[in-house]
C-alpha cells in the first residue's frame, strides 16, 4: 500500500560560508549571463521535476531579507498543477531546517524527501529511485556514489600538523548525497530521539535514523548530485548548464511530446517555440521555412498551403519516431490541421500539448507585427492589415491559451514545460 504522498524537505537556509558569495548560497545565482538562476530556483525546477511529489516546501533563511530574496526566487518557478509549495523560516543547524521544513508538510505526506538546495543539479533519475525505494519498503534510503579516491584516516599532532593513522577500505565506503528517503514516521521518530538525547546536530537524516539502530538503504546516486559548497563548485555546475537548464545525464526514457502552438502571426510563437526546444530538447518545425523552401523550389507565391503544412506533418512523424520531441510552429488555425497534429501525436504515442498564443493588447500586436523583420531568407511577412483582419477557429481542445500581452516568453515556456512534464 503506498504511504500517502510524498513530500519534499528543500532545505536552503544555510548562510553558504564556505563559498563566500556574500549572501545565503541559496540566492547565488548559478550560470551564466541571462540564463543565471538562483541555486535555489536551479534545485526546485530539478526536483519538479519528479512526478510523485504532492507538496514541497522550501526551507529559506531565517532573516527578513533573506526570507523575501528566497520566496521570490521559489514564486519565479512554475509549479506543476497539484503540487503545493509553502516556505517558511530555517534553523541554525541544518538538522533545524529539516525539522521546521517537517512540520510544515501537509498532513496527506507519508513519504519525505528531504534535500539540499545545495545539490542543485541533481537529476530526476536520483529522486525516482529514492522514492521507488522506499515504497517498496525501505524505510529510510540515501543516494550514495563510490569511494573513488584513497582515503586515509588522520591525527593531529601537538602542533597541529597532521599525520596518517590508517588507510581505510574504500570498497565499503560510499559518498552520500541527497535526496533523501523516509517514511514520515522514521524521519519524525528520529528527528524526536535525537532531540531527546541531545545528540550533536547531524550532517544528514540518515545519520539520525543509523544513531539509533534503524536501517539505512542505498541506492545510486550521481556525480551530478554535487553539492555547490566552493567557488569551484559553483563552476564545475555552471559548466553543467546548457542555455540554463542542466544537460541531464541519466533521462529515463519518457515518450516525446509534441507541443501545437497556434497563434496569429506577430504573437510570439517563434520565441516561444525556440525557447521550449532547448528547454525540451525538442525539434523545431516551423512552417515558414517549410514554404520557403516550396517557394525556393519553384512553387507559387499561394500556393503552399497545403503543401507546408502536409510536409511538416511528415518531417514530425519522422522526429516522434525517434524518440524527439517536437515544437510545431505555425499559425494552425483550422480545425482540419488541428485534427491533423493529433494523429500525427497518437500514431508516435506522444503525449499532445495544445497551446493557443493570444496577444489580448491590439497597440502592442501590432507594434510587434510591424517591428519584425524576417529571419528566413526571401520571406515575405503579412503586415498589420493582414493580421487584423485573419481570425482563428475557436479551439476547445486548447490544454492551454497564453496571454503573450501580460506573460515574459520565459513565463509562457514555463507554463508549457509544467504541462508536459505532468503525466510523462
Ligand atoms: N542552518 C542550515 C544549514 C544548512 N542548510 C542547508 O543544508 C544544505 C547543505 O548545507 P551546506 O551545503 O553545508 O550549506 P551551508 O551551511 O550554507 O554551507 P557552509 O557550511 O559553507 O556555510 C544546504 O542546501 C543548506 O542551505 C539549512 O537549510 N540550514
Ligand atoms: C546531507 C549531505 O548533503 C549528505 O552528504 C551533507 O551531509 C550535508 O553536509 P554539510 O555539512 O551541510 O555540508
Amino acid at each position: 500500500m503506498t504511504p500517502g504522498g510524498v513530500g519534499l524537505v528543500l532545505v536552503a537556509a544555510g548562510a553558504g560560508t564556505r563559498l563566500g558569495a556574500g549572501r545565503p548560497k541559496a540566492l547565488v545565482p548559478l550560470g551564466h549571463g541571462a540564463h543565471a538562476a538562483p541555486v535555489v530556483v536551479h534545485a526546485l525546477r530539478g526536483a519538479l521535476r519528479c512526478a510523485a511529489l504532492s507538496h514541497v516546501v522550501v526551507v529559506a533563511p531565517a532573516d527578513h531579507e533573506g526570507m523575501g530574496q528566497l520566496a521570490d526566487a521559489v514564486r519565479s518557478v512554475a509549479v506543476p498543477a497539484g503540487v503545493g509549495v509553502s516556505v517558511v523560516a530555517g534553523g541554525a543547524e541544518r538538522t533545524d531546517s529539516v525539522l521546521h521544513g517537517l512540520h510544515a508538510l501537509s498532513p496527506e505526506v507519508g513519504v519525505v524527501l528531504v534535500h539540499d538546495a545545495a545539490r542543485a543539479l541533481t537529476p530526476v533519475a536520483v529522486f525516482d529511485r529514492v522514492v521507488h525505494a522506499v515504497h517498496a519498503g525501505h524505510p529510510a534510503v540515501t543516494p550514495a556514489l563510490p569511494v573513488t579516491d584513497t582515503v586515509k584516516q588522520v591525527a593531529a599532532d601537538a602542533r597541529g600538523v597532521e599525520h596518517v593513522v590508517a588507510t581505510l577500505d574504500r570498497s565499503v565506503l560510499r559518498a552520500v548525497q541527497t535526496p533523501q528517503g523516509f517514511l514520515r514516521e522514521t524521519l519524525e521518530r528520529a528527528h524526536a530521539e535525537a532531540a531527546r538525547a541531545g545528540a550533536r546536530p547531524a550532517t544528514d537524516d540518515c545519520g539520525l535514523v543509523e544513531a539509533h539502530g534503524g536501517w539505512v538503504t542505498v541506492v545510486e546516486g550521481s556525480p551530478r548530485a554535487l553539492k555547490i559548497t566552493t567557488p569551484h563548485d559553483l563552476e564545475v555546475a555552471a559548466c553543467w548548464l546548457v542555455d540554463g537548464e542542466p544537460a541531464d545525464t541519466e533521462q529515463v526514457p519518457r515518450p516525446p511530446a509534441l507541443v501545437v502552438l497556434s497563434g496569429l502571426p506577430g504573437v510570439g510563437k517563434t520565441t516561444v517555440a525556440r525557447a521550449l526546444c532547448r528547454r525540451l530538447r525538442a525539434a523545431h518545425l516551423r512552417v515558414d521555412t517549410v514554404e520557403q523552401g516550396l517557394l525556393r523550389a519553384g512553387l507559387a507565391e499561394g500556393a503552399t498551403a497545403p503543401y507546408g503544412y502536409t510536409a511538416t506533418y511528415g518531417v514530425a512523424a519522422d522526429q516522434l519516431a525517434v524518440g524527439l520531441s517536437v515544437v510545431a510552429d505555425m499559425v494552425n488555425g483550422l480545425p482540419v490541421v488541428r485534427a491533423a497534429w493529433d494523429e500525427v501525436g497518437a500514431a508516435a504515442g506522444a503525449r499532445v500539448v495544445r497551446v493557443l498564443l493570444e496577444c489580448s493588447d491590439a497597440g502592442m500586436h501590432r507594434r510587434r507585427v510591424e517591428g519584425r523583420s524576417a529571419d528566413i531568407e526571401g520571406h515575405r511577412l503579412p503586415g498589420w492589415a493582414d493580421v487584423r483582419d485573419r481570425e482563428l477557429e475557436p479551439w476547445p481542445e486548447a490544454d492551454l491559451s497564453l496571454d503573450t500581452a501580460s506573460l515574459t516568453a520565459a513565463e509562457v515556456v514555463d507554463r508549457i514545460v509544467a504541462l508536459v512534464e505532468e503525466e510523462r
